[in-house]
């Protein structure tokens, strides 16, 4: 998977080169390339906004920079295969990014961010590459952001993990919460692990058990309690006969 992202804080995006995308850049199975975008600025101040019409607070990010900077990564081509790129713009109006999401988009093989700063993008730019590729309008949460570079550090670390080889049979995401099956949308429950006592505090017996059947159920009841608790609009979308047929293999 190629992953091209334009902005203005190109160190924004420092942490790409470190943990879990960093090793998979470093394995080749992720190739990123971040651009700034005042790169394609041509006067003395590289401007890349100004005032909106219609007034209102704020600035607007110009057309032309963001223009000649798409038009630029996208000529590549990526070798000129069949790797058709979406744009993937991160905004507070946006769908929101999902697991789901995640999944869709870590099955293309070529995604283009373009996080935005001040009051956003001219609506032009999405709306002229909207013609010639799929474009994502994702939002990463309910609250405002000063940008979009922290949505873009999000979005690839859970996309970058769902690809093949990236996360050990170890890490494995099967089990990830909002993953398909019997888990799915629920929340992670309680993890533990040595010492077996600290500050007065011991392990749940069931753990120290090692009667696996017991300690899925126990796991599982765990994470429905924790999902009752802080997600309990995600219970309704649980399919309680994944249950049975799940306590019938335990
Ligand atoms: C007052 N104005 C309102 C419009 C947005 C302005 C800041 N901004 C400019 C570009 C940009 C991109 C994403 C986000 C953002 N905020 N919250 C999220 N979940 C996001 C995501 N993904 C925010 C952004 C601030």
């Amino acid at each position: 998977m190629r992953l091209d992202v334009v902005t203005i804080f190109p160190e924004y995006l420092d942490p790409l080169n470190v943990s879990l995308v960093g090793k998979a850049r470093a394995r080749g199975q992720l190739d990123v390339r971040v651009h700034d975008l005042r790169a394609w600025t041509y006067d003395r101040h590289n401007t890349v906004d100004d005032t909106p019409y219609g007034g209102g607070p704020g600035m607007v990010m110009k057309t032309e920079p963001w223009g000649d900077a798409l038009d630029s990564v996208l000529a590549d081509g990526y070798e000129a295969g069949s790797h058709a790129p979406a744009l993937i713009v991160p905004t507070p109006s946006g769908r929101p990014f999902t697991q789901e999401l995640a999944v869709e988009l870590s099955e293309r093989p070529w995604l283009v961010f373009t996080p935005a700063r001040y009051e956003g993008i001219d609506r032009r730019v999405i709306d002229e590459y909207a013609t010639r590729m799929p474009v994502y309008e994702v939002s990463i949460g309910d609250y405002v952001l000063a940008g979009g570079e922290a949505a873009v550090l999000v979005v690839t670390e859970a996309v970058a993990r769902l690809l093949p080889g990236v996360l050990g049979n170890a890490e494995s995401h099967r089990d990830d919460s909002f993953a398909p099956g019997a888990m799915a949308n629920l929340l992670e429950g309680p993890v533990y692990t040595k010492p077996p006592e600290w500050r007065g505090r011991e392990i749940p017996d069931v753990l120290l058990s090692g009667h696996h059947g017991k300690i899925a159920r126990w796991r599982r009841d765990e994470a429905l309690r924790r999902t009752a608790a802080n997600r309990p609009d995600l219970i309704e979308t649980c399919d309680p006969k994944a249950f049975d047929k799940k306590d019938r293999e335990m």
